[in-house]
C-alpha cells in the first residue's frame, strides 16, 4: 500500500531564511514545494485567478512582452496589499485554495514514487490554515534587524520591507505553534547545523 510522506511545512516571516532551510533540506533529501513559487505561477497560468487578481486590482496589472507572454506587476500588487488588509484576505482567499489544490497533487505524487519527506516552503501558513493539513511545522526565525537587512539586500526598500512584516504574524506568535524553531541570527554554517538536527529528527518521525 502506498504511505504518504511526512508533510513538513517551513515558514518564517520576511528575510528569516526560509528558502535558504528548504534548499539545505532539499539537499539532505527532502521533496521540495514552494508554495509562493506556486502561487505565483497561478497568477499566470490559472483563468480564475487571473480573473480574480484583475477584478482585485484591475486590468492594467496584467500586460504582454514582446513575444506575447502574460506578465503581472507585482510591485504594482504589493504597494496595495501591504497598505490594505483587506485587499490581502482578498489575494490570499483566491490564491490559498488553488496552491493547496497543487499540494495535494504533489503528496499524492510523493507517495506514489515512495518518498518519505515533503517539505512545504510557505510565507505565511498559519494565516492561512494550511498547517491543519500538515505533520510537523518548522518555523525559521532571525532578529527583526537581521531580517530587514537582508530583504532590503534582496531589492526591496526598508519601507516597503517594514509593511511587509507588519502584514505578518509576530514571530512569537509562530514560534509559539512550531514543532521546530531555528534560530538564523548567525552564520550560514551554524544555520546548516540546526537544520541538520531537525533533518534527523524527521527522519525518526518519518520512519
Ligand atoms: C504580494 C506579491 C505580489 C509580492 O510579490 P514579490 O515578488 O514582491 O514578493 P515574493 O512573492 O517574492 O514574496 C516575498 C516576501 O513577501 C512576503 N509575502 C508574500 N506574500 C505574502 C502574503 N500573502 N502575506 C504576507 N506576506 C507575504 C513574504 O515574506 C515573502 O517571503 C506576491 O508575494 C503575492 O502574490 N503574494 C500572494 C500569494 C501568497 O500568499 N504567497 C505566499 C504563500 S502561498
Ligand atoms: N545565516 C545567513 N547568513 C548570511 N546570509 C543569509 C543567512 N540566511 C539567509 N541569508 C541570505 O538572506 C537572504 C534571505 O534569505 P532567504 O531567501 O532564505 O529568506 P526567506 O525567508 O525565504 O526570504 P523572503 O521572505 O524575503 O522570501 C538571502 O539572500 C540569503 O542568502
Amino acid at each position: 500500500m502506498e504511505r504518504l510522506p511526512l508533510l513538513v511545512g517551513v515558514t518564517g516571516g520576511i528575510g528569516s531564511g526560509k528558502s535558504t532551510v528548504c534548499a539545505m533540506l532539499a539537499g539532505m533529501g527532502c521533496e521540495l514545494f514552494e508554495a509562493d513559487q506556486i502561487a505565483k505561477e497561478l497568477q499566470l497560468e490559472d483563468p480564475q485567478v487571473i480573473r480574480g487578481i484583475e477584478e482585485l486590482f484591475g486590468r492594467e496589472v496584467y500586460s504582454r512582452d514582446g513575444s506575447g507572454k502574460l506578465q503581472i506587476d507585482r510591485k504594482a500588487i504589493a504597494s496595495v496589499v501591504f497598505a490594505d488588509p483587506e485587499k490581502l484576505i482578498a489575494l490570499n482567499r483566491l490564491i490559498h485554495p488553488k496552491v493547496r489544490e497543487a499540494f495535494v497533487r504533489e503528496v499524492k505524487r510523493c507517495a506514489r514514487e515512495g518518498k518519505r519527506i515533503l517539505c512545504k516552503e510557505a510565507a505565511i501558513l498559519f494565516e492561512a490554515g494550511a498547517d491543519r493539513d500538515l505533520d510537523r511545522i518548522i518555523v525559521v526565525a532571525a532578529n527583526d534587524g537581521l531580517r530587514l537587512n537582508r530583504a532590503v539586500k534582496r531589492g526591496l526598500d526598508r519601507e516597503e520591507a517594514r509593511k511587509r512584516m507588519q502584514a505578518q504574524w509576530p514571530q512569537e506568535r509562530l514560534i509559539e505553534r512550531a514543532h521546530y524553531v531555528i534560530f538564523n541570527d548567525g552564520t550560514l554554517e551554524e544555520l546548516r547545523l540546526q537544520v541538520e538536527q531537525v533533518y534527523r529528527s524527521l527522519l525518526t518521525v518519518a520512519e
